[in-house]
């Protein structure tokens, strides 16, 4: 399909012609944009079967691409100055609820035309789509924390990466689990690490559906970053004394040339605690392995709890994960089916109007209801960037509603209002998002 010219007034101001397109795998453009995407990440540009793999997946993905052109250049042969990418996914509210969200991804202006509106003119356009298409919510990874909160994104889960020291004996609390772990071949369980994946996103706030280069990933497919070897991937199986699955462990061998020796953790889902514990076990007694690095490391700790010595388990770095932002407000605080009871009246300001308005959030013997209401009666004043943030419980660096209060970002009209509102919106499951995209 040839990509559509669209117009922009403040593109055009500059010089600019807007092209929006599906992302389609034989379609030149996509390919220049894919390229340009890598090279706005100082990445490598992929090349032969790892590029194809990157717009295949894409086009699996439902990517649309949204970038400017120098007016007069041919999309077909020329490379993007701005790239930007969105698509529809879905995004878990609370255990086993799911609302429709609009991913975005790929965001990058050329230096040479930064800081001339050009991410404000893309992002806009790409807000106003998804509020057209009836999504609720948009969400972000983001390369630097300072740059989305304008655009009304708050950090809504938090991430973090740790060192787990193995060396010698790893001793863990509590009896060994029902049930074995077994090394299979990662190419031949694709399918059952989807399978418990798509289990565990449902059942945990903040996650979204994997993307397809994810995959690609799990199954040691992967030419994009990968030199094309396919090697070092190993994945471990907890199966249950029935023998079905219920955790697996994809990690990574560094190479003889990493000190200490290292594996790096891709992906960790086990769905009970027997599966938690026979997969750690099983990663603390890997023979020539000094140090398990695992990036996404769970927040809540049970690792720590299962370790005797917990100095074992370092935190290298932690911060934002998920950014989201509110599009539909009755429809975003009404989908979870989890909230505390209560009763709360908001009013939301949004600079890019979506989310304006005020709103009674009710919730009685389980049933939440979100109706307008009269500015007059609002308890709370804040904005949609920290009632994105703390919406779903699971909140950043900044916490929730009542902390906030405390910097003055978010008003109380009514004491003890934000309290109130953290109590509606304490989750009942950690708040955690599972992958990147
Ligand atoms: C979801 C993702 O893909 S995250 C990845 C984001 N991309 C990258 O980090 C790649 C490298 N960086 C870039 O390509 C660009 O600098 C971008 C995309 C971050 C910004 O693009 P620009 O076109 O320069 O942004 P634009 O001019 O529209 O800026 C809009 C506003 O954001 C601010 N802003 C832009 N980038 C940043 C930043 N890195 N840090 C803080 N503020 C920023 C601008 O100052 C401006 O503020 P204002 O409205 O108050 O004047």
């Amino acid at each position: 399909m040839p990509p559509h010219h669209a117009h922009d007034d403040s593109l055009a101001a500059h010089g600019l012609q807007l092209v929006v397109a599906p992302g389609r795998a034989g379609d030149p453009a996509f390919e220049r944009h894919t390229l340009a995407v890598e090279r706005g990440f100082y990445e490598e540009p992929p090349a032969g079967e790892a590029l194809a793999q990157l717009l295949e997946a894409g086009e699996a993905d439902g990517r649309r691409m949204v970038d400017a052109y120098a007016a007069g250049d041919d999309p077909a042969a020329s490379r993007p100055v701005a790239t930007f990418e969105d698509f529809p996914s879905e995004l878990t509210v609370s255990p086993g609820v799911t609302v429709p969200a609009w991913l975005i991804s790929a965001v990058t202006v050329d230096p040479g035309f930064r800081r001339r509106g050009i991410l404000r003119a893309l992002m806009g356009r790409s807000l106003a789509d998804a509020a057209a298409a009836g999504m609720p919510v948009a969400a972000l990874t983001a390369s630097e924390a300072a740059i989305y909160g304008r655009f009304g994104f708050g950090a809504a889960t938090r991430w973090r990466r740790t060192h787990l020291d193995v060396r010698g004996e790893v001793r863990l609390r509590g009896d060994a689990p029902a049930g074995r772990v077994t090394r299979e071949e990662p190419r031949e369980i694709g399918p059952l690490a989807d399978e418990l994946y798509q289990r565990v996103r449902r059942a945990t706030p903040g996650a979204t559906q994997r993307p397809a280069m994810t995959a690609i990933r799990w199954e040691d497919r992967s030419r994009f970053k990968n030199d094309g070897k396919g090697s070092g991937l190993y994945a471990a199986v907890h199966r249950d004394e029935a023998g079905r699955a219920q955790g697996i462990a994809l990690y990574r061998f560094k190479g003889w040339d990493v000190e200490p020796p290292t594996v790096t953790m891709e992906l960790f889902i086990a769905l009970t605690p027997e599966a938690r514990r026979g997969l750690l076990a099983h990663l603390t007694s890997l023979d020539l392995v000094e140090r398990v690095e695992w990036e996404r490391a769970p927040e809540a700790g049970w690792v720590e709890a299962l370790l005797e010595d917990e100095r074992r388990m370092r935190t290298q770095r932690d911060g934002d994960d998920l950014y989201l932002r509110i599009l539909d407000v009755p429809a975003a605080l009404g989908a979870r089916d989890d909230l505390g009871e209560g009763e709360v009246v908001l009013t939301v300001a949004d600079p890019l109007g979506h989310a304006d308005g005020t709103w009674r959030l009710a919730v009685q013997e389980g049933a939440a209801s979100v109706a307008a209401a009269e500015p007059a009666e609002a308890d709370l004043v804040l904005d949609v960037a920290d009632l994105s943030a703390v919406w779903l419980g699971g909140h950043g660096a900044a916490g929730g509603a009542a902390a906030r209060v405390a910097s003055g970002l978010v008003e109380e009209r009514v004491p003890g209002a934000a309290d109130r509102l953290d109590a509606i919106l304490r989750p009942t499951a950690p708040v955690r998002s599972l992958v990147g995209f």
